[in-house]
């Protein structure tokens, strides 16, 4: 009979650890999660807001009997929660798992700590969002979303069957990679990104001494482009250090890639500049929209709204009537005094669409995603 989990010790209880708890709460309710926190207020909102069981006394109090350890800590902090974990005593039958966003030293490094000795499987949901901490955390976050494991020649077939099973509550797609082929994915599709979305703003940022109507301005597309600057510094430098040979091959493509833009402009070559752009929006307009990729899932609309007392009941009100629920309601700029931006978030695309419709039914106050 295949072994149960019944136990979970979970390290790290922020946007992912708390994601992947409710997750799996939600497919088997009695299995247990005791979960630790470096930071102790998060602990004790993950416990309050139920998604753990209990709070672990220290990092590793109880591990012993654990049946499964989720690291979901920055990707630095989980190498050395590794090498911590190799003196202490763990079941003989137990699964260590991590959801960094990089794999290869995390799988190199817990291969040689831990050998044929434990099994340890890489793992990375591939959704998320800027935001961070447990208050984030959503069952559905990686619903539909691709997870990557990266078993290695240590990983035995039923302890990858029984990881994809107790984390099914995720109704993410399972796919199997080497922590190569990951971190080289990865590199283009989210880390090297993240590093242009960050260095646009600092290029605006340059420009504000001089113009400093540019905040003000910096609307629509910057604010698109930009969205995964506010993600968690902590993080995304942890992220770039263990990454760090993919990314240096891919800022030489990068500026392979603006030369090559650079000249057309130079060039004034209208037809040339006009297929530039024609093919991106070829390749961007093909990617699959069902998948969430390393998307927002945080379905969010925001509202421009006069700034008088009362916009907020007057809106949360129309959309009581229409039985719409908001997950999260903040004001998140004034404009001159006059006009502030209401975030609202819904947990589904579909209820952030009606949210919409309904607000433009009953008021002229402008509603845009992100
Ligand atoms: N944010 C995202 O969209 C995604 C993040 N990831 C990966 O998931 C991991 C966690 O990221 P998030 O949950 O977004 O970050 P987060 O900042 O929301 O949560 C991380 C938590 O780890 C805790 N922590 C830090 N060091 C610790 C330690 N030594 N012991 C115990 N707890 C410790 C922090 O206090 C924090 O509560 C990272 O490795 C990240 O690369 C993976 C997929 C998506
Ligand atoms: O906010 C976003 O769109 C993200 O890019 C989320 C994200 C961050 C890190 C990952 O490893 C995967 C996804």
């Amino acid at each position: 009979m295949e072994q149960q989990i019944e136990k979970i010790h979970l390290i790290g209880l922020g946007l992912i650890g708390g994601s992947i708890a409710l997750a799996v709460k939600q497919e088997f309710p009695d299995v247990k999660i005791v979960g630790y926190d470096i930071n102790q207020s998060q602990a004790e909102i993950a416990k309050t807001l139920t998604v753990i069981d209990e709070i672990a006394p220290n990092q590793f109090g109880g591990i012993e009997t654990a049946d499964l350890i989720i690291l979901a800590t920055p990707v630095e902090q989980t190498l050395s929660i590794i090498s911590e974990l190799s003196s202490q005593h763990l079941k003989e039958s137990v699964i260590i798992t991590d959801v960094g966003s990089t794999k290869q030293k995390i799988s190199k490094y817990a291969a040689s700590v831990f050998g044929d000795g434990v099994q340890f499987i890489g793992g990375h949901p591939m959704a998320g969002s800027h935001k961070s901490g447990v208050i984030a955390a959503k069952a559905h976050l990686f619903e539909n979303a691709f997870y990557i494991l990266t078993p290695t020649v240590h990983t035995s077939h039923a302890s990858l069957r029984i990881l994809q099973n107790v984390l099914k509550g995720t109704k993410a797609q399972f796919v199997e990679m080497t922590p190569a082929e990951h971190d080289e994915v990865t590199g283009v599709i989210s880390h090297f990104p993240h590093i242009v979305a960050a260095s646009l703003v600092h290029q605006a940022g340059r420009f504000e001494d001089s113009h400093p109507v540019i905040k003000r301005l910096a609307a629509g597309g910057f604010r698109d482009i930009t969205r995964i600057a506010s993600s968690s510094p902590a993080m995304w430098r942890d992220i770039l250090i263990h990454n760090k040979d993919k990314l240096l091959a891919l800022f030489d493509d990068w500026q392979y890639e603006m030369n090559r833009v650079r000249e057309l402009v130079d060039g004034l070559n209208g037809d040339a500049l006009f297929s530039y752009f024609q093919e991106a929006k070829d390749f961007r307009d093909g990617l699959p929209e069902r998948e969430k990729g390393a998307i927002p899932s945080f379905y969010d609309l925001y509202v421009d709204v006069p700034d008088y007392p009362g916009v907020i009941s007057e809106i949360t009100g129309y959309l009581a009537m229409e039985e719409i629920s908001i997950t999260n309601i903040r004001i998140i700029e004034t404009r001159e005094e006059i006009y502030g931006v209401l975030r609202l978030s819904f947990q589904t695309d579909v209820d952030r669409e009606r949210a919409q419709k309904c607000i433009e039914k009953y008021t002229d106050y402008k509603t845009f995603f992100s």
